[in-house]
């Protein structure tokens, strides 16, 4: 039975438990498979087809996808024995804050075309679980109706920064009066990348004016998209202000570790710079006074041929781990990767397609059993390997190997 050092029980401990009783006592298999090799395809079969195509898609080839996945295959834990390791606790601080465990929800775009529960749904699932949700700027959902449908849980803002620092400014108003607590700033994405699972069937939401929610609701923008259009609301304009939007968001240009100055104007909490996948940067986050870093390749789904997340993750623990908060996403399908991660230095560890797919499954109940069984399942390879508590999880605990097997990179 695992803790989270309150004598409190947390509430993933459950799962597995009522997940056997039902099966065992009433013969009901879970709804969402308990197999991560599987859930892909279970996904397939039931959600929405452009919704899955959306979620599935990775850039150019997926050559980054699947390094994503090889890195952690390359690494394997070698657990000890005769080390008692109950009870467990697996909780973290970040940020000043507490957490049951390490791990956290990635932002993830567009979610009503997975489930009409959308971000709703996942962020209801984090709530239960106590595990901290990152809402996209992307979202289907805007902050104020995600706010007042789920008050409850830890939650954080994914920024993607539009040109116009009027409205940057007053989007970040919005998420601060409305309790979010870590700014996330994406930084790989100020374009799309080549996604041929986007291309061919020419399925793009936010040009559309989907995805759009966070901006549509925005007053300055509101005010602004009038100004261009003699009155229109983005609402009676949906592809106009879609393009307007998109032009703000991801405006083909990058921005330059200058620009940062004007986040720290309109942010007086924690940022956290998403994206980082080199030494320098991550030294550069540093002299530029950021609080932390998230190691990632945006799930391959921006630079084909980058480097898997967690080839780099140990380097960049090593130059600044001590100085500010080097998290991961990418790749992260098992309770085994969570222990990597940790492992190789990450303090928190983001979930993002495995949750996703749960979600298109069977709605907030689905993204729950997800989360809910990676953090069992993380739980259970602590246990096993002889982690009492995160920091027992140190590196000399993994050992790299490389099998031929595994050039095949099961999602
Ligand atoms: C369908 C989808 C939508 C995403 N939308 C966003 C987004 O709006 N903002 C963002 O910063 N990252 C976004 N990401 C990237 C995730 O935050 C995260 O980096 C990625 O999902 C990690 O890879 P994994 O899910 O394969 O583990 C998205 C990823 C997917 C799969
Ligand atoms: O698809 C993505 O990876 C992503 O970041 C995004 C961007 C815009 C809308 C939805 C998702």
């Amino acid at each position: 039975m695992s803790g989270n050092g309150d004598d409190e029980p947390v509430p993933y401990a459950q799962y597995l438990k009522s997940i056997l009783e039902k099966g065992i006592l009433l013969g009901t298999p879970p709804v969402v498979t308990t197999n991560p090799n599987s859930l892909e395809e279970q996904a397939k079969k039931i959600m929405p087809k452009k919704g899955w195509e959306y979620i599935k898609g990775g850039a150019g080839e997926a050559s980054t996808m699947d390094a994503d996945r090889l890195a952690f295959r390359q690494w394997k834990i070698v657990p000890r024995v005769l080390t008692p390791t109950t009870p467990r606790d697996l909780s973290t601080t970040l940020f000043g804050e507490r957490y049951d465990t390490p791990v956290l929800m990635a932002p993830i775009g567009v979610q009503s075309w997975y489930h009409d529960d959308k971000e709703i749904g996942t962020a209801t699932a984090c709530a239960n679980l106590r595990v901290p949700f990152t809402l996209s700027t992307a979202a289907s959902t805007n902050i104020e109706e995600l706010v007042e449908k789920v008050p409850q849980g830890p939650k954080w803002f994914q920024l993607y920064w539009p040109l116009d620092e009027e409205i940057t400014a007053s989007i970040l108003s919005r998420a601060k009066t409305n309790g979010f607590k870590v700014l996330v700033v994406t930084l790989d994405t100020w374009t799309l990348a080549w996604r041929p699972y986007d291309l061919d069937p020419a399925s793009v939401p936010f040009i559309v004016g989907e995805g759009d929610e966070v901006g549509f609701n925005d007053p300055v923008f509101r005010r602004k998209f009038a100004e261009r259009t003699d009155g229109e609301t983005p609402e009676e304009s949906k592809v106009q202000a879609g393009m307007y939007w998109c032009s703000e968001v991801f405006p083909g240009v990058s921005r330059s570790w200058e620009d940062l100055k004007i986040l720290k104007k309109y942010w007086d909490g924690p940022i956290v710079l998403k994206g980082v996948l080199s030494v320098e940067d991550a030294k550069l986050a540093v002299q530029h006074g950021m609080d932390g870093v998230i190691v990632s390749t945006h799930g391959g789904r921006q630079l084909d041929g980058a480097v898997g997340s967690l080839d780099v993750l140990p380097d960049i623990a090593d130059a600044v781990g001590d100085k500010i908060t080097v998290m991961i996403d990418s790749g992260i399908r098992t309770g085994a990767d969570v222990l990597k991660a940790v492992a190789l230095g990450a303090k928190g560890v983001f979930l993002g397609r495995p949750v996703v797919y749960g979600l298109g499954i069977d709605g907030a109940a689905g993204a729950e059993a997800v989360i809910a069984g990676i953090l069992a399942d993380f739980d259970l390879t602590m246990g096993f390997s002889g982690a009492k508590t995160i920091g027992d999880i140190k590196r000399s605990l993994l050992k790299k190997v490389s099998y031929p097997g595994d050039v095949k990179a099961n999602l």
